[in-house]
């Protein structure tokens, strides 16, 4: 039997990042060992905050080659508050790799896995199952790239929609649906921003190619609003960048927290997994942090690769997580439970 070999590139990050993709580098390799004909070969490059004040590039070109080369990349969370550009931003190398490896199709997925975990007391386990689509590449994110004339006194930042951006985007939001439960909800502002009136023209567009998939359009106040009140009511909810970004935290909220909540950065032939969260410096190298977001985004990574192994051993990682946390007290302190981060990981390894 041919066995096919995928490269990873594993980028570990800072803060938080090491201690949760270390399990999730763990978990994703031991999913993958009873199948005979894939292996991963992991390569580790150093990126983010810590690289950046050594060596002065946070993304350096060379790790930026490792990850183009790779069949999918493994990120664990970049950025400090404390090191920033002298224009006083933080480095956002995680936009680098979106814009630069065009990753246009941020899947945030949402999903509780027990009642306890929501600070909504009226839902159970899988009552809350959603998954955000944020377009990643333009957005009011863009504005990162296009400096306006910023004074002391004044500073702008252009929210850039394209046509192209949007249909491919919509598009993928629609095919998620179709795979799910045939609702997409549009999030935007066009009732003040022009560039959201082209953003809701083009989905307009896309939804007539797909009949059978229901819509519904919501403006991004009465949508953080809605996500609290009826969060059951969402399927796919599609929106542009920052209103992704922003949602996806409140959503996570809704399920547990950042810990909880995986994603993955794909595009037509590269894409990138890693949770939603950031590198959390206030419980940084103490072995606390939540690895389960980590976990299922290497279970979203496997099942991404074009193996039919690769998808079996992704499809098993995720019901080892959802296996492990049927356990009320299988859960790190962030979710109300007393586990460390490798206990944690060690709970899940016992349910694969
Ligand atoms: N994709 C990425 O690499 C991201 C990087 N960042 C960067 O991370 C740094 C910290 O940003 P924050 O705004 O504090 O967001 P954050 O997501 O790192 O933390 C927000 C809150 O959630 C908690 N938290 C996050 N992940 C957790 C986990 N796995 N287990 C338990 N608790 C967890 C933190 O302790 C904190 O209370 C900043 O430098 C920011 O720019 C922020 C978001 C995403
Ligand atoms: C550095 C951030 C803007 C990234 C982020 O918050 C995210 O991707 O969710
Ligand atoms: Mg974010």
């Amino acid at each position: 039997m041919s066995k096919q070999t995928f490269q990873i590139a594993v980028l570990s990050g800072d803060g938080i990042g090491p201690e949760v993709t270390q399990q999730a580098v763990r978990l994703m390799s031991a999913a993958c060992e009873p199948f005979e004909d894939i292996d991963l070969s992991l390569q580790e490059v150093s990126v983010g905050a810590q690289e950046y004040l050594k060596n002065g590039d946070p993304l350096p070109d060379s790790a930026f080659d490792v990850c183009r080369e790779s069949d999918a990349v493994l990120l664990g969370a970049m950025g400090m508050p404390s090191v920033r550009w002298p224009d006083g931003r933080e480095m956002t190398p995680q936009i680098d790799l979106r814009e630069r490896l065009d990753l246009y199709n941020g899947l945030r997925p949402i999903y509780l896995y027990a009642a306890e975990d929501s600070p909504l007391k009226k839902y159970q386990a899988g009552e809350i199952d959603f998954v955000i689509v944020r377009e990643n590449t333009e957005g009011l994110f863009a504005a990162r790239t296009d400096p306006q004339d910023q004074t002391r006194e004044e500073a702008r930042d252009i929210m850039l929609i394209t046509r192209k951006g949007s249909l491919r985007i919509f598009r993928a939001a629609f095919d998620q649906a179709m795979q799910r439960r045939k609702k997409v909800t549009l999030v935007d502002k066009a009732n003040v921003l022009p560039s959201m009136v082209l953003f809701r023209e083009v989905f307009e567009e896309i939804a007539a190619e797909y009949p059978e998939v229901e819509t519904e359009v919501v403006y991004v106040d009465a949508a953080a609003l809605f996500l609290v009140q009826r969060p059951q009511s969402f399927d796919v909810i599609v929106t542009e960048n920052m209103f992704g970004d922003i949602l996806s935290d409140l959503a996570a909220g809704l399920v547990g927290g950042m810990g909880m909540a995986p994603s993955g950065d794909i595009g037509e032939d590269c894409a990138v997994f890693q949770p939603s969260h950031g590198t959390a410096p206030d419980i940084a190298g103490q072995n606390k942090a939540n690895p389960v977001a980590t976990i299922l985004s290497a279970a979203m990574l496997l099942q991404w690769l074009d193996h039919p192994s690769a998808k079996e051993a992704g499809v098993k990682l995720d019901s080892a997580v959802k296996k492990a946390l049927a356990d009320p007290a299988v859960r790190t302190g962030d979710v109300g439970g007393s586990l460390s981060t490798t206990e944690m990981g060690d709970a899940i390894l016992k349910c694969l």
